[in-house]
């Protein structure tokens, strides 16, 4: 086992102090019976990942001392393998033990007799090797699965290292394919792109080449489809890829230029694939199987639900009574289309509502809530057996602030399904007993999770999907919202009248602005509301230390205040802004606890975001938090390092482990701010990012702002965002509604036709603002961007 220069130490494990069930990592202490080591101060803590780990069992651990800046010394173990007997009275002490009935002194010697001092190995790696005995099958199979068993798992992982797995992803494997992993492996190293989270095409072709499976084998052919398939699937958000480009960019990956007949192995492939059901081939698109699956999952049950809706009891007359009392319960009267959206919302299966900021999608959602209640004699007392509505958006923000707006209770997707975000394809397929679903930020939810949620609903149901079209969609692959809108099939309304005017905000019309690919002369102009202060991405990060030590100075709290980039990478991008910005906001100092992960620093006061659904936890993706307190190892008995995070009035502790969880969110994507909104936002666009400058990203950072918005960066990054407007994701999911619909796409309801509604007095409201001499000071308590920037805007 042992390279020579490795360090090692073989020792008694005395006690397991720390176990991870999920990840398998052990912290526990060795008396020390040899090692190479210079270690001479008695017994050694020694970590890593093992499987079965038994108190007074003898072991033998390779890695190398680390000096932790907390415990000191220790040995961090690369691998491990359990000290096997080895001289001939240990081993047949060990076969004569009780641990092996059937087989006695005199069997036990005929074993190391007949075997040698390396039994324990022959038997694993034979199971025939005790055939001689003649003990009858089933006891010697018996005997060979008890040794099986104890040395499988370190074996494993053993070999897992060899093949230069880390501990994390020899843990996953591991609890994947269990004792047959070794067997899995040898069998198709590439089926791990498949299984396991975090293996991709190149990993697991370094672990083929070990094994001596190369260039054209039909398994690397195959794990190179599979992986680059969700590649480019990752990367475009479309449902399926062109298989012409797959088949282009997968010759390239494989490099075998001198294959003969490539192509027409990588066809068999793919053949192969659909054949597993792993792929799905149609006109010269390839699907994921299980998008292919969701996209008409979708389409089935959208169809479903509407066949089995039975229309309403109530007649247009006591609606339109019912609609009198809402408007004055309250106090607001329903613009054409608002009326409309609330009739049609109530009146069909399916309704889809969109708009932009301040058109009116909360009130709706309220109007529709009441009248739904009163019309239905439905109870709104969530405390009810009889209570049937549910109210759910992809974000724990967007839930909260639709929670917040009706008073009722509102929960994430996730939630109300039941999921944790690591359901694999087999998970239990839930249902949803309610009569009215409303789904508030639905552009946010992508193909796969929205299958899940429509499959759920149960026949009957009403369903109202609300949402803005025109922002980002979901990260997630597909464009659902906008699909749906644009097959005409459901009743839809476009909200495009303006309601949020009493804050005077030059905002939302600049988003309607943005919307329409207006470039108007004033987005560059100073606004009571907002400003644009012109930089190149080097001088970003000075910039916005200005801005944010001044909106700090006064008084604004930096959870209100919000930077948002489109990337990680660069001097204008995330990564860095944080850094920049956490030096600003909350720099170190002596005597203050800090505590790092890879290069993050974290101290108490910061800003952080969440990455990863934990409902057990009630903290979802995005969430945005503030660490309030760190607990160092040496404080508590576990020696665990911990973080506890506010998450807007959730308390939530973080072991060292789930660190990976968060990340500083001074600053963060315009992807991960879908669905919330801040009173600040500053947004630096810089000429370098231009691949990821569109319309539909500008649109989304803009909206994201609720009184405050600071431009920073290259008038031109803005103006192109302006002009390029996204190419739509490539998806099949109207074509499939098409068909579970029986209808074509020029045969669309008509109904539709009037539902758009076209924009009032929108000009009218441009000039308005246009013309006007603004006083800066508007609603702003006398405080304006102006006063962020004196030193930049002079
Ligand atoms: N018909 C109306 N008459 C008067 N005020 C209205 C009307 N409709 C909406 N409003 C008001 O306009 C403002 C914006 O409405 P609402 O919050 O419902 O829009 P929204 O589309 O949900 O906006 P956002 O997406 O930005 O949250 C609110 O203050 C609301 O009370």
């Amino acid at each position: 086992m042992a390279e020579s220069n490795k360090q090692y130490f073989v020792g008694t494990v005395k006690a397991i102090f720390f176990e991870n069930p999920e990840n398998l990592f052990k912290i526990f202490t060795i008396k020390i019976k040899k090692t190479n080591t210079d270690w001479d101060a008695g017994d050694i803590v020694v970590t890593g990942s093992f499987g079965e780990i038994s108190e007074e069992e003898e072991y033998r651990f390779e890695g190398h001392m680390v000096d932790h800046p907390k415990y000191g010394k220790q040995f961090q173990a690369t691998s491990y393998k359990r000290s096997l007997p080895s001289g001939r009275k240990e081993l047949i002490s060990f076969f004569s033990s009780d641990e092996f009935p059937g087989i006695g002194k005199k069997k036990a010697e005929k074993i190391v007799d007949k075997l040698g001092n390396n039994a324990i190995d022959k038997i694993l790696q034979d199971p025939h090797a005790l055939d001689f005995l003649k003990l009858g099958e089933e006891k010697t199979n018996t005997i060979v699965e008890q040794i099986s068993k104890n040395h499988q798992t370190e074996q494993v992982l053993y070999q897992l290292n060899n093949y230069s797995f880390g501990s994390t992803l020899s843990a996953r494997i591991y609890q994947k394919y269990g004792v047959q992993t070794l067997e899995k492996l040898n069998d198709d190293p590439y089926q791990l792109v498949l299984d396991v989270k975090g293996v991709g095409f190149k990993r697991a072709d370094e672990l083929a080449k070990k094994l001596g499976i190369t260039g054209d084998d039909p398994r690397r052919i195959k794990g190179a489809l599979i992986q680059m398939v969700s590649l480019m699937i990752n990367e475009t958000g479309d449902t399926f890829v062109l298989q012409t480009e797959l088949i282009k960019r997968v010759s390239g990956v494989l490099n075998t230029n001198s294959t003969p007949d490539l192509n027409k192995k990588l066809l068999d492939g793919l053949k192969k694939l659909v054949n597993d059901g792993v792929l799905l081939v149609e006109d010269g698109h390839v699907y994921d199987k299980g998008l292919s699956d969701s996209e008409w999952s979708i389409a089935q049950s959208l169809k479903m639900i509407t066949d089995t809706f039975k229309g309403v009891s109530w007649t247009k007359h006591q609606f339109k009574k019912e609609l009198k009392h809402v408007e004055k319960s309250f106090s607001v009267q329903y613009d054409k289309s608002q009326e409309r959206a609330i009739e049609q919302s109530l009146t069909h299966s399916v309704f889809l509502l969109t708009g932009g900021p301040g058109t009116g999608k909360t009130t709706i959602i309220n109007a529709i809530v009441s009248a739904y209640a009163k019309l239905n004699d439905a109870t709104l007392d969530p405390a009810s057996e009889d209570y049937a509505i549910a109210l759910a958006a992809p974000t724990g923000r967007a839930a909260k602030h639709m929670g917040e707006s009706t008073g009722l209770p509102a929960m994430t997707i996730h939630r109300l399904l039941g999921l944790t975000g690591t359901e694999d394809d087999e998970f239990a397929e839930p249902t949803l007993d309610c009569k009215l679903l409303i789904i508030d930020e639905m552009s946010m939810v992508d193909t796969k999770l929205f299958r899940t949620l429509i499959d759920a609903v149960q026949p009957g149901t009403q369903v109202v999907l609300v949402g803005d079209k025109d922002q980002l969609p979901s990260v997630g692959a597909g464009q659902v919202f906008s699909d749906l809108i644009n097959s005409q099939v459901f009743p839809t309304t476009i909200l495009k009248e303006i309601h949020r005017q009493d804050e005077d905000s030059t905002i939302i019309q600049l988003a309607h602005d943005i919307n329409e690919g207006v470039i108007v002369d004033g987005i560059f102009q100073n606004r009571a509301d907002r400003s644009f202060i012109n930089c190149n991405s080097r001088n970003v990060p000075e910039v916005l230390s200005q801005i944010i030590s001044k909106s700090s100075e006064r008084g604004f709290d930096i959870a209100d205040v919000q930077v948002l980039a489109p990337m990680y990478r660069g001097q204008a991008g995330i990564d860095n802004l944080n850094v920049v910005i956490q030096n600003v906001v909350n720099p170190m100092a002596p005597k203050r606890k800090e505590v790092s992960v890879g290069n993050t620093k974290y101290r108490i006061n910061d800003k952080v975001v969440y990455l990863v659904n934990t409902p057990e936890d009630n903290v979802f993706n995005g969430e945005i938090g503030k660490i309030v307190g760190i607990i160092l190892a040496k404080e508590n008995t576990d020696h665990v390092d911990r973080l506890v995070i506010d998450f807007d009035g959730n308390e939530v502790t973080l072991d060292r482990k789930d660190w990976l969880n968060i990340s500083l969110a001074y600053c963060t994507s315009i992807h991960k701010a879908q669905g919330s909104e801040f009173e600040m936002v500053i947004l630096p666009l810089v000429n370098e990012e231009s691949r990821m400058l569109r319309r539909n990203l500008l649109y989304t950072a803009v909206t994201r702002s609720k009184r405050l918005l600071i431009m920073v960066g290259d008038r031109q990054a803005f103006e192109r965002s302006i002009r390029d407007q996204s190419n739509e994701r490539q998806t099949t999911l109207k074509e499939r509604i098409f068909a579970s619909f029986k209808v074509k796409p020029q045969e669309t309801v008509s109904e539709n036709k009037d539902e758009v509604t076209e924009p009032k007095d929108y000009h009218l409201t441009l000039d308005m603002v246009m013309n006007n001499s603004i006083d800066p000071m508007i609603g702003m308590d006398n405080v304006t961007p102006y006063n962020f920037l004196e030193k930049n805007n002079a």
